[in-house]
């Protein structure tokens, strides 16, 4: 399996710019407010400093009253403007998640069926629930807290520089200690954080399932072993803990101490310099404050730094889904084996072969499956493929569908190989059915829309009674009937049935038919064939039969072996021909002559 790829730093940073860049008036607003909230902040202890200034020059009641109500209005001012930017913050994180959510679904629906298998649902799934759900708290929650934070110590260390320069570079000194043990602390956090998750749940699961298992554990007397299990777990979340307690006992101490230290150097340094009448006492006080307000910034900057590590790690596995969306193409052109090459890019006309020359495939275990299959489907005709359980069925299929592409060889519509083909394009002139449908949770019509969002209720209905969905009529609400979970749930045929109404509304040109109808029952299965039939008039159909009355209905039958087209032709001529083909037919048919249909694929 291999896993979806993961967008490097330098994609991430240009999609995050790209993210501000989108919504450049609000960020502006969101920054302006908080600087501006920042800028009140800075009053308070400034005004401080002047009142220190003053009662020490000797002022009066009235000048410290004035300051007072200074700070106050600052206090007030520097509320409300965080209140409104911490609003507007919030508003532009909300559309910046939802942007990315309607992206990565939009990428996520892009990907190629291939990509997907390859990768795993899985994969996929935790990129969609929680990659996306840390990258939506990120920007929306920690995003912001970071730039006030950042924000708020540029301006106020600006501060303390414009009080006095010395004084600033005093400032300073609690630093490059929070810098250093910041970066020792990010390195080591994550692994040791993901150990301590492992070990615990280990040893919760030790535990649960001695607790379940306890009549098992007392018949066979396995009391030690398991007492010994649980002992050898609880060791290693002890070794766990121990190795994050032991990175939290360096980093928290370092960080405490470093608020600490540029405050006593202030006071320290600044009282030399106030004896020396190059700083006031006022600007000693103010610097030490800011300094004092520094804390709670720089503390919330600490905290929010992990996480917003993490949060870079999910943007680059979000923005990964769609980096590879379509099967690897092999670098054959239809000219070097032969093939006649359409002229420009235009869309292939329709009426043109489907062409497989030379094809081997092989999936990741590495051996082939096909071993150079070789074969030409013309315009409109109807081609059964038919073999042993495991001969190469479905991997043609897929091949012939675009899906996968061959490791050697090629599969060309019109000239062109199709891989080449704007993936829309070919999911639109060539379709692949197989005995897997989803119906999604919404309205019959809903269900329907998905293969052509312009089809009138008309045309729907019409498609619904071509496949001979009967059932359409004991609908309570027509197409506006509920369907999926918790509604109405179609029964597999059914759901069979609506998934060939969709293709009779996307009317590609050819169809593949892999077991599309072996979900029905005998009865059902050929009312649809006959329905499909009817639908398919004109197009290029390619079937895999396990029932050979399919077979028998085609123009020509291909007979796969051990990945290898073995016997083609029409089906007169492969029951003259006594081989392989004859050999199902007959057995087949009797099958079918006592009542039971045999299934050409399960006989080898
Ligand atoms: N996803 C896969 N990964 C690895 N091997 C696979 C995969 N799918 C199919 N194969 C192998 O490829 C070979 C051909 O399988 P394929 O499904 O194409 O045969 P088939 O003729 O359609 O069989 P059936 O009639 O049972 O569906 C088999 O050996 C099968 O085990």
């Amino acid at each position: 399996m291999t896993g979806l790829p993961v967008a490097d730093r330098a994609a991430v940073r240009r999609a995050a710019r790209d993210l501000l860049a989108r919504d450049r008036r609000a960020v502006a607003t969101v920054l302006v407010l908080h600087s501006a909230a920042a800028v009140a902040g800075l009053a308070a202890p400034w005004l401080l400093g002047r009142i220190v200034d003053e009662v020490a020059a000797g002022a009066g009641v009235a000048a410290v009253d004035l300051l007072a109500l200074a700070i106050g209005g600052c206090v007030l001012a520097q509320g409300l403007l965080a209140r409104y930017a911490q609003y507007a913050g919030h508003r532009f994180g909300e559309r910046a998640v939802a942007r990315l959510r309607e992206e990565f679904v939009s990428r996520a629906l892009d990907l190629s069926v291939s990509v997907v298998e390859r990768a795993g649902t899985g994969e996929l799934a935790t990129r969609s629930s929680v990659d996306v759900t840390t990258v939506g708290t990120t920007v929306r929650d920690v995003v912001p807290v970071i730039v006030i934070a950042s924000a708020q110590l540029t301006l106020l260390f600006g501060a303390i520089f414009l009080l006095h320069p010395l004084l600033g570079l005093v400032a300073l000194t609690g630093l490059p200690s929070i810098f250093a043990v910041t970066r020792w602390y990010l390195r080591r956090a994550t692994p040791a954080y993901l150990a301590e998750g492992a070990a615990t749940a280990e040893l919760t699961e030790a535990l649960t399932t001695t607790a379940e298992g306890a009549r098992t554990v007392e018949t066979l007397r396995l009391d030690a072993d398991r007492i010994a299990y649980g002992t050898q777990r609880i060791g290693r979340v002890w070794t766990a803990r121990r190795a994050t307690l032991a990175l939290r006992s360096v980093f928290f101490p370092v960080v405490e101490a470093s608020y600490a230290l540029p405050i006593a150097a202030v006071l320290l340094i600044g009282g030399f310099f106030l004896t020396r009448g190059v700083v006031t006492l006022g600007e000693v006080v103010a610097a030490a404050l800011y300094l004092q307000q520094a804390v709670d910034p720089l503390d919330r900057l600490l905290q929010w730094v992990e996480q917003a590590q993490r949060g870079f790690a999910s943007f680059a596995r979000v923005l990964g889904v769609g980096r590879q969306s379509e099967p690897d193409v092999v670098p054959v052109t239809p000219a070097t084996i032969g093939i006649p090459q359409a002229r420009g890019t235009a869309a292939t006309p329709s009426g043109q072969p489907l062409v497989v020359r030379g094809a081997r495939f092989s999936y990741a275990d590495g051996h082939d499956v096909l071993h150079g299959i070789d074969l030409e489907v013309r315009s409109g005709e109807r081609l059964a493929i038919v073999g042993p359980s495991g001969a190469g069925k479905s991997t043609l299929a897929r091949l012939l569908a675009g899906i996968d592409a061959p490791r050697e060889g090629v599969v060309s519509l019109g000239g062109r190989p199709i891989t080449d083909l704007d993936p829309a394009e070919r999911r639109r002139r060539i379709a692949l059915v197989t005995q897997e449908h989803h119906v999604f949770i919404g309205s019959l019509r809903d269900n329907l829309a998905f293969a052509a969002p312009g089809a009138s209720d008309e045309q729907m209905r019409s498609a619904l009674v071509a496949v001979g969905a009967d059932w359409y009529a004991d609908l309570p609400d027509g197409l506006d009937t509920q369907l999926g979970d918790g509604a109405r749930e179609l029964a597999a045929a059914d759901a069979q049935q609506l998934a060939l109404a969709r293709l009779v509304l996307a009317d590609p040109d050819t169809l593949i038919l892999d077991e599309a109808t072996a979900a029905l029952d005998p009865t059902t299965a050929r009312r649809t064939e006959r329905a499909l039939a009817a639908v398919v008039a004109g197009r290029t159909v390619i079937a895999i039969a396990h029932r050979l009355n399919t077979a028998h209905d085609a123009d020509r039958v291909a007979v796969i072996e051990d990945g290898r087209i073995t016997e083609l032709g029409s089906h007169d001529d492969l029951v003259r021909a006594d081989g392989a083909y004859a050999a199902l037919w007959r057995s087949w048919h009797a099958g079918d002559s006592d009542g039971h249909q045999g299934r050409a694929r399960t006989r080898k």
